[in-house]
C-alpha cells in the first residue's frame, strides 16, 4: 500500500471513531433512560469526564459533589449511567438491610482485592467470607485483642516521649500509620511487623501504600494498563512511575508474608493474642484470594484507623482546653496509673467517644460514594423511578458535612454528640455505611482509634504543628515548642 492510501485509511479510522464516540455521546445525552436527570452535559456524554478531574485536575468525584449538588439540585447525572444523591435520607433508602444491591465492578475491581470480602461484587458471593471475618471481629474478639493495642500505644507513647528526650519532633502522619500497622499485623499474623522502629515511622510497607496512591486511580480508569504492566522490569518503572512501583512493593511484601504463613501454618501458633489468619487458612481458601483478603484487612486496618486517630489527636492536641478535659474525664476513672481501669469504663467515656465520633464524622476514611447498581426490578429513590442497572450512590462526606444536619458542620466540635439530640445525630453517622456491606471491621476500628487516643492522652502532653510546605502534621519536641509558643 502507498504512503497516501495509509494516510487514507488512518484519516477514515480516526474520523469514524470520532463519529462513533460523537454519536455515543449524542445518544448518552439525549436518549439514555437517565437523560431527564440534571447534570454537567459532558459527565453525561462520557466517563472521560470524571477521568479528566481526577487524572489531570487532581480532583476526585467526591471534591466535586457539593459545587455539583450547589449547581444541579439533590439528584446529579454524574456519568452517563450514574446518579448521585445529596440528601442523607437517600442513603438510608439505598444503604439498608433490605437492600441487596450489587456493588459496583469500576470502583471495586480498582483496589486488586477482588475475591476478597471488599471486593465481592454480590452479597451472595461475600456471604463465606464475611462468615469468617464476622467471628474474628466479634465483640469477643476485640476484647481479646484490646491488651495487643494497648502494648503497643504504650510503645508508641514510649517512642514519643523518647523523641521529645532527644530534641527531635515526631512525625504524626506516619506515627499512626506505623501503630495500626503493627497492630493489625500482630492480629493477622502473630507478629509485628515493626513499623514502629523505622525512622521517622516510615516503615517500607507505610512508604510503598503512600506512593501508591495515584496509581490505584489511574488503574480504576484503565484497568487493562494493570496487567500490560506486569510484563515491564520494575526498574524500568521506577523511572517512570514510582507510584506503580510502591504498589507493585507493597503487594509482593504482603504476598510472601500470606506464603510464609500458608506455607508453615505452625508460625501462627505460639501468637499471645487470637491471630485472624488463623482463622483464615482453616478454611481452603486459595493464595490470590487469601492475599486479596490480607490486603483488604491491612489497608483497613492501617489508613482508616490511622486516620481517624491522627485526626482526633490532631484536634485534641490542638484545643487544649477540651485536651484537659478528656483527661480530666480520664483521671476520674484511672486515679492510679498502677491500677489499670476495666475495659468497659474506658470505652465508654461520654468525651473521649465523642471526640472520636466527630474525628469520624469530619475524617471518614472512605469519602467517595460506594455505589450500588440498581435490580432488574427498579428502584424509587427519593420518590423517583431509578432504571436498573443504574449506579447510585452518596457520599458519607454529603452526609456528614449537611448542614441541616449538623450546625457549622466543616468544624470540629465533639460536644454535639453530647447535646439532648446526640441519637439523633448517631442516626447519620455512617462511616461505617450500612446495611449488608457495611463494615466487617466496626467493633475493632471502633475500639482501637478510642483506645489508642486514650492512652495517648494518658501519658503524653505535646505540642503539635503543622509544616505549612507539606500540610503534615509533626509533634514538636516540648524544649522547641516552648520556645516557639
Ligand atoms: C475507622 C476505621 C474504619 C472505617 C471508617 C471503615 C469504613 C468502612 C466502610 C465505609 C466500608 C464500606 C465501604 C463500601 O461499601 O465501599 C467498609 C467495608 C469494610 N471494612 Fe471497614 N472501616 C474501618 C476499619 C476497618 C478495619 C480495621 C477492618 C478490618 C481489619 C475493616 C474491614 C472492612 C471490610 C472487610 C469491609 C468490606 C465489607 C463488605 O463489603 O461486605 N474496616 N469499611
Amino acid at each position: 500500500m502507498g504512503t497516501q492510501l495509509w494516510l487514507q485509511f488512518v484519516a477514515s479510522l480516526a474520523v469514524l471513531t470520532i463519529a462513533r464516540l460523537s454519536w455515543k455521546a449524542i445518544k448518552n445525552v439525549y436518549f439514555h433512560p437517565l437523560s431527564r436527570f440534571p447534570g454537567p452535559m459532558p459527565a453525561a456524554a462520557g466517563s472521560w469526564w470524571n477521568m479528566i478531574h481526577e487524572l489531570l485536575a487532581g480532583k476526585g468525584l467526591s471534591d466535586l459533589l457539593p459545587e455539583l449538588h450547589a449547581k444541579y439540585g439533590p439528584v446529579v447525572r454524574v456519568g452517563p449511567n450514574e446518579l448521585h444523591f445529596a440528601e442523607p435520607a437517600a442513603y438510608r433508602e439505598i444503604y439498608n438491610t433490605n437492600n441487596r444491591w450489587s456493588k459496583d465492578p469500576f470502583i471495586y475491581h480498582s483496589f486488586g482485592a477482588d475475591n476478597a470480602s471488599f471486593g465481592y461484587l454480590t452479597v451472595e458471593e461475600a456471604k463465606p467470607r464475611k462468615m469468617i471475618l464476622a467471628s474474628v471481629f466479634s465483640r469477643k474478639a476485640v476484647i481479646g485483642y484490646l491488651p495487643c493495642i494497648q502494648e503497643q500505644v504504650n510503645r508508641f507513647c514510649d517512642i514519643l516521649a523518647q523523641n521529645d528526650r532527644k530534641g527531635h519532633s515526631s512525625n504524626l502522619l506516619f506515627g499512626p500509620r506505623a501503630l495500626s500497622l503493627d497492630i493489625i499485623t500482630i492480629l493477622m499474623f502473630g507478629r509485628s511487623f515493626g513499623a514502629m522502629e523505622s525512622p521517622d515511622f516510615c516503615h517500607s510497607i507505610l512508604c510503598s501504600l503512600n506512593d501508591s496512591l495515584p496509581a490505584f486511580s489511574i488503574l480504576k480508569f484503565f484497568p487493562s494498563v494493570f496487567q500490560l504492566l506486569e510484563y515491564l522490569p520494575t526498574q524500568f518503572l521506577e523511572r517512570f512511575w514510582v507510584s506503580h512501583v510502591g504498589l507493585r512493593r507493597f503487594q509482593s511484601e504482603l504476598m510472601k508474608q500470606v506464603i510464609m504463613v500458608r506455607e508453615d501454618p505452625t508460625l501462627l501458633q505460639n501468637a499471645s493474642y487470637p491471630v485472624i489468619f488463623r482463622d483464615l487458612l482453616a478454611t481452603d481458601i486459595p493464595l490470590e484470594s487469601l492475599y486479596s483478603e490480607a490486603q483488604t484487612l491491612l489497608t483497613g486496618g492501617i489508613e482508616n484507623v490511622s486516620n481517624t486517630t491522627m485526626f482526633a489527636l490532631w484536634h485534641l492536641w490542638h484545643d487544649k482546653e477540651l485536651l484537659h478535659q478528656v483527661q480530666n474525664e480520664l483521671q476520674e476513672i484511672w486515679p492510679d496509673p498502677n491500677v489499670f481501669p476495666e475495659i468497659e469504663a474506658l470505652e465508654n467515656l461520654p468525651l473521649f467517644t465523642a471526640v472520636v465520633k466527630e474525628a469520624l464524622r469530619l475524617a471518614p476514611g472512605i469519602p467517595y460514594p460506594a455505589t450500588r447498581i440498581i435490580p432488574q426490578t427498579g428502584a424509587v429513590i427519593q420518590t423517583q423511578f431509578i432504571p436498573p442497572g443504574t449506579v447510585v450512590g452518596v457520599s458519607t462526606l454529603m452526609v456528614h458535612r449537611s448542614t441541616a444536619l449538623f450546625r457549622e458542620p466543616n468544624t470540629f466540635q465533639p460536644l454535639r454528640w453530647l447535646e439532648p439530640n446526640a441519637n439523633e445525630l448517631n442516626h447519620h453517622l455512617v462511616a461505617f455505611s450500612k446495611g449488608p456491606r457495611a463494615c466487617q471491621g466496626i467493633k475493632y476500628a471502633s475500639s482501637c482509634p478510642r483506645l489508642s487516643v486514650i492512652f495517648v492522652c494518658s501519658t503524653s502532653n505535646f505540642c503539635l504543628v503543622l509544616l505549612w510546605w507539606s500540610c503534615k502534621p509533626l509533634l514538636l519536641p516540648s524544649s522547641v515548642a516552648s520556645i516557639s509558643s
